[in-house]
């Protein structure tokens, strides 16, 4: 099956159903400072028709209005303007030889309405690209030069030329007239195919894997399904145009079946191309200021003074980064190695930030490794209480200790359990955070294999892990805590099965945990009903979000309160295999009774209780003893046991 990296490639090269540009400087949620040195293009999208023509705009999904806020905005201190445009041209160039048509496409596709002028779409493919004002008129300066040149000759060569001119015209008219001769045919095509006739089985064009008639089949349907009542064909139903577009879809992107349907129907149609779309190009890349050792001014400046061109992430993040490009390997910078910052996505930020660990508290880091999301809440404590940092994977733990180290944290233990396993091995945190393990289809564009690695029994998998470190995230905290009492879930995939599903399967195992706000001002509601499936009310607290939307990868958060220690006892066993919904019961009366019999049941069940497996006075015990170690081994000295112990 073809991937999307082929249409670059090969002979079927074809502009993108949707483009959205991901580098620009600007991500939607952050309204962040004026850039001054937009390396990209502003966020256009655009849909190509048959033949790689605009047919429409359909999105422009980045806010850019927000120039004038933050004065401190970043750039390096070589390079104008101009220059920067200039590189872009090049990189276009040298991406691009060899297909005039491909040429024209991708001016559309990266360039924008800001640097596709108006009168684009005239001068023909490859205009824009090319700087075809400027390079037009240094051929005509070249010819007034060859004029100038060649003007005292004889009255035969200005015959000649005068014959070269008319023949030049004669040319341009023909061209003329092709083209126009060409854009009444899309005209016409575009007219009949109002009503978009689905290719039958035999056709050529329904077998057809080139992919540029793949990618305009893709368009009509698209087209077709955001008006469906005027432009469906006969009595086709949606599902006939849906499952030619999913094939067409998976052909083009490059996905199996099966991800391709689990994605799809996550967004409206058009959504759903820009989803698929932005996994095709990287996200920026984003640097997290260690505040154990360093403050984003100085750090931003001790970079730029190495040349490196970046802003602040976002007015969301106090701590982010985001650098466009580097002339020295950003991981491998001075400040790199002595700890002032983290390389780490923007959207892992975001976990950390809901869960807002507060000094001293004892927070546990379930599933830590390489450990970006440990050392941010370590320096959220300021090197103070303890973050257990735990991975079931040892060698993982390598990176993060590696970290931890690095960074400068003084106040983690980092252990290699299986997460299920707490709180039988240590419990009663102010905090647990489970990033868990998960398919990643919220970073297809850093690991393109998730479009084809995953099938229906990882997702099974991976979903029932999922539950079952939930539920030993919950029991693992104190309700008790004075300053927390919280968990927050949260994973780099997108799909239903591995966040919401999760999150309203903890809160009918779980009644003594309630959802409340992550605290994040931006990111889309959780789902409350998915296809046939009806969730909690409460799981629209959540927040996801998407790289076509926010810029950043997809990503997963919630954050729950633990209001008891208290558990029902018949949940001890978990049947994780039970499909046991907030299903809306209809009444005789027709009304909706939105699972409020069963939360009854359950909160009744609620009241059958026992305490929670973990005791604070063994956990305190335990810890004494574990520093009393540490600081006879790292210290020399050593403790006098508790008398009473
Ligand atoms: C999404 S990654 C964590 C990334 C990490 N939080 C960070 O910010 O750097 C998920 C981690 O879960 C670990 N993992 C998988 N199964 C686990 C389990 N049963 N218990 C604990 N950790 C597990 C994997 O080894 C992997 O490192």
């Amino acid at each position: 099956m073809a991937g999307r990296s082929a249409p670059k490639k090969g002979a079927n090269k074809a502009a993108p159903p949707a483009q959205t540009n991901n580098n620009k400087r600007k991500s939607n949620p952050s309204k962040e400072p004026s850039s001054k040195k937009a390396k990209t293009a502003p966020a256009t999208t655009k849909v190509a028709a048959k033949g790689g023509k605009k047919l429409a705009k359909v999105a422009a999904p980045q806010d850019d209005s927000e120039d004038d806020d933050e004065s401190w905005a970043y750039g390096a201190v070589s390079g104008s303007d101009d220059s920067d445009v200039e590189e872009m041209d090049d990189e276009f160039v040298s991406a691009e030889e060899g297909s005039d048509i491909e040429v024209g496409a991708l001016n559309d596709d990266f360039l924008g309405d800001e640097f596709a002028g108006s009168d684009e779409e005239s001068k023909g493919p490859g205009a824009a690209m090319f700087g075809s004002d400027d390079e037009d008129e240094n051929e005509q300066g070249e010819e007034d030069n060859e004029e100038d040149i060649f003007a005292s000759d004889s009255e035969e060569d200005s015959d000649e030329d005068d014959m070269e001119a008319k023949s030049r015209k004669l040319d341009a008219a023909a061209q003329a007239e092709a083209e126009e001769a060409e854009a009444e045919m899309q005209t016409n095509i575009m007219l009949e195919s109002d009503k978009y006739v689905l290719p039958g089985e035999d056709h050529e064009i329904l077998q057809s894997t080139d992919l540029q008639v793949v990618q305009a089949r893709i368009q009509e349907i698209v087209r077709v399904l955001n008006n469906f009542r005027e432009m469906r064909e006969g009595n086709r139903s949606r599902n006939d145009y849906i499952s030619q577009l999913l094939k067409d879809l998976c052909l083009y992107y490059g996905y199996n079946e099966y991800l391709m349907e689990k994605l799809f129907y996550i967004f409206p149609v058009s959504e759903a191309i820009e989803f698929f779309e932005a996994n095709e190009v990287p996200r920026p890349v984003t640097i997290r200021t260690n505040t154990l050792k360093t403050r984003r001014r100085e750090l931003a400046q001790a970079l730029i003074n190495r040349g490196v061109n970046l802003d602040p992430v976002g007015k969301w993040s106090k701590v982010g980064l985001q650098v466009f490009d580097s002339p020295v390997p950003i991981g491998a910078t001075p400040e790199y190695l002595a700890g002032h910052y983290m390389l780490q996505a923007a959207s892992s930020f975001l976990p950390v930030m809901a869960l807002a660990p507060q000094e001293h508290e004892r927070v546990l880091d379930m599933a830590s490794a390489p450990g970006g999301k440990s050392t941010y809440i370590a320096a959220l404590l300021k090197n103070t209480g303890m973050v257990f940092a735990n991975d079931a994977n040892k060698d993982r733990t390598k990176s993060l200790v590696a970290n931890i180290h690095r960074l400068g944290v003084k106040n983690a233990v980092v252990c290699n359990y299986d997460g299920r396993e707490f709180p039988g091995v240590i419990g009663g945190f102010d905090r647990v955070l489970l990033d868990a393990p998960c398919s990643g289809t919220g970073v297809i564009s850093k690991d393109a294999s998730v479009k084809t690695n995953k099938s229906e029994q990882d997702f099974q998998m991976l979903s029932q892990l999922q539950k079952q470190l939930i539920l030993a995230a919950i029991d693992s905290v104190d309700a008790g805590s004075k300053t927390g009492g919280y968990i927050v879930y949260s994973t780099c995939s997108v799909t239903v099965d591995e966040n919401e599903d999760v999150v309203n399967y903890a809160l009918k195992k779980r009644p003594n945990v309630k959802l409340v706000s992550t605290g994040l001002d931006f990111g889309k509601e959780g789902f409350t009903r998915f296809r046939e499936k009806v969730f909690h009310p409460s799981i629209s607290l959540t927040r996801r979000y998407y790289p076509h939307m926010h810029n950043m990868d997809g990503f997963y958060v919630a954050k729950f309160k633990k209001v008891s220690n208290k558990i029902p006892k018949k949940e001890e066993n978990v049947d994780l295999d039970e499909e046991e919904e907030f299903t809306p019961i209809v009444e005789e009366s027709g009304k909706r009774n939105r699972g409020g019999k069963k939360r009854a049941a359950a909160a009744k069940a609620a009241e059958d209780v026992e305490q929670v497996g973990f005791n604070a006075d063994e956990d305190e015990e335990l810890i004494r003893a574990s520093q009393a170690k540490l600081l006879q081994t790292q210290k020399g000295i050593k403790l006098r046991p508790k008398k009473n112990a």
